[in-house]
C-alpha cells in the first residue's frame, strides 16, 4: 500500500524562531497485530495556526495524537514536536499540553485539587491553577468534586490541565464532544486566542461542522490514510456561481468576453446551466443584463469542505486495513488520492 507524499512545511509566518513548535509526522504506521490503525502516515502543523485533524469514528486520529505524544509506539515511521520526539523532550509539559480524554479525573477530587497535584508533580508553580481555571471559564465549578461535572466542564478541566506547563504546542482530542453550541462558540474564540499567541494547535475531531470556521489547515484521515490535506481555502475549492438561461451560449460568451471563467467545457447543459469560476453572482447577474441575455436563475454556491469531507471519508470502513485481507483493485487502498491532495502540496 502506497501513499502519494503529503503537504511539506509550509513556511511558518514567523520563520525560524518558531520553528521548535512545529509538529512533523513522517511516515507514521501503527498496526494492531494484522489491522492498520494508522497508515504511513504524513503532516505538519505549523506554529501559529490550528491544524483540524478530521476524520470518522474509528479513522486513526486518537492512535496518531497518542504516538504523538508517546503513548503508543509507532510500528514504523516518526512523530516529533520541534524536531524531537515528545520522549526527548526536556520538560515534555513545558513544550506540549494534551488533552487526550476528558474523562481522566479523580471523582472525589475538586478540579481545582487536580490541576494542583498535576502542577506540583511537574514542578509547575500552583499559582498558576486559579489563573487557568478562570480563563477556561470554570472557577467556581472547580472548587466542586470532579465526579459530577458535566462532559463540558470535563473538557474545560482538561484544557486547563494542558496549559499548565503554558506550553508553545497543544494537542486536543475531540475537545467539541460534551460542549453545548455555547460552549462550542467560546471554545472557538479560546483556540483562536491561543494560536494568535503563535501557540502550534492541533485539534481532532469526526464533525467537521463544529472545527471548520475554527481552523486554518486540515488534515482528513480515512481508514487510517490522510486523504487530504491543506488550507480550507484550498480544500473548500473555487466559489462558483450558477447561472441559468434558455440562451446559455450567449451567457457563456458573454462572461468569457468579462473574463469570467467557465467551468464547464460546455456552455450549458439541457437545463441551460452555465457554472462560473466566480463568487460573485452580482457581477454575472449584471453581465447577462448587459449582454441581453435572460436569467432563470442564479446562485452562488458556498465552499464546499464538508462535501469533500463526506466524499473522502465515506469510503467503506476498513476495507484496506487488514493486512491478511488483500486490497483488490477497486478497494479504497487502491483508490487514486484527490486532486486536494497534491493541491495542498507547498
Ligand atoms: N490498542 C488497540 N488495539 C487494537 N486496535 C486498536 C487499538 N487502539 C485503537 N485500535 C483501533 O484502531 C482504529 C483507530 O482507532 P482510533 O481511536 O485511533 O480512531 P479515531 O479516529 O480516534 O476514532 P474516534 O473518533 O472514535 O476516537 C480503530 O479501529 C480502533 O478500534
Amino acid at each position: 500500500m502506497t501513499q502519494a507524499p503529503l503537504a511539506p512545511s509550509r513556511v511558518s509566518p514567523g520563520g525560524g524562531a518558531t520553528d521548535g513548535a512545529r509538529i512533523e509526522v513522517r511516515g507514521l504506521t501503527k498496526r494492531f497485530g494484522g489491522f492498520v490503525a494508522v497508515d504511513s502516515l504524513d503532516l505538519t502543523v505549523e506554529p501559529g495556526r490550528i491544524t483540524g485533524f478530521l476524520g470518522p469514528n474509528g479513522a486513526g486520529k486518537t492512535t496518531t495524537l497518542r504516538m504523538l505524544l508517546g503513548l503508543v509506539r509507532p510500528t514504523s515511521g516518526t512523530a516529533t514536536i520541534g524536531g524531537r520526539s515528545y520522549q526527548d523532550l526536556p520538560v515534555p509539559l513545558r513544550e506540549v499540553g494534551a488533552a487526550l480524554e476528558a474523562t481522566n479525573f479523580h471523582p472525589g477530587r475538586t478540579g481545582r485539587d487536580h490541576l494542583r497535584v498535576l502542577a506540583a508533580a511537574a514542578g509547575l508553580p500552583t499559582s498558576r491553577v486559579d489563573e487557568l481555571l478562570e480563563l477556561v471559564g470554570i472557577p467556581a465549578a472547580a472548587r466542586k468534586r470532579a465526579g459530577g461535572y458535566s462532559m463540558g466542564m470535563r473538557q474545560r478541566l482538561g484544557l486547563a490541565a494542558a496549559l499548565l506547563g503554558d506550553p508553545r504546542v497543544l494537542i486536543l482530542d475531540e475537545p467539541t464532544n460534551g460542549l453545548d453550541p455555547e460552549g462550542i462558540r467560546w471554545l472557538r474564540g479560546f483556540l483562536r486566542h491561543l494560536s494568535s499567541q503563535g501557540k502550534t494547535l492541533l485539534v481532532s475531531s469526526h464533525l467537521l461542522q463544529e472545527v471548520a470556521q475554527t481552523v486554518d489547515d486540515v488534515v482528513i484521515v480515512a481508514n487510517g490514510r490522510s486523504v487530504a490535506q491543506g488550507t480550507v481555502d484550498e480544500l473548500s475549492g473555487e466559489p462558483t456561481v450558477i447561472a441559468r438561461s434558455p440562451r446559455a451560449q450567449e451567457l457563456a460568451d458573454a462572461a468569457r468576453r468579462a473574463g469570467v471563467r467557465l467551468l464547464e467545457p460546455q456552455a450549458g447543459d439541457e437545463r441551460g446551466t452555465v457554472r462560473l469560476a466566480t463568487g460573485d453572482a452580482a457581477a454575472v447577474g449584471d453581465l447577462a443584463f448587459s449582454a441581453g441575455v435572460p436569467l432563470h436563475g442564479l446562485v452562488a454556491q458556498k465552499a464546499d469542505l464538508e462535501s469533500l469531507y463526506f466524499r473522502l471519508t465515506s469510503l467503506p470502513s476498513n476495507a484496506n486495513r487488514n493486512l491478511s485481507a488483500p486490497a483488490g483493485p477497486g478497494a479504497p487502498a487502491d483508490a487514486p488520492h484527490p486532486t486536494t491532495t497534491e493541491g495542498a502540496s507547498a
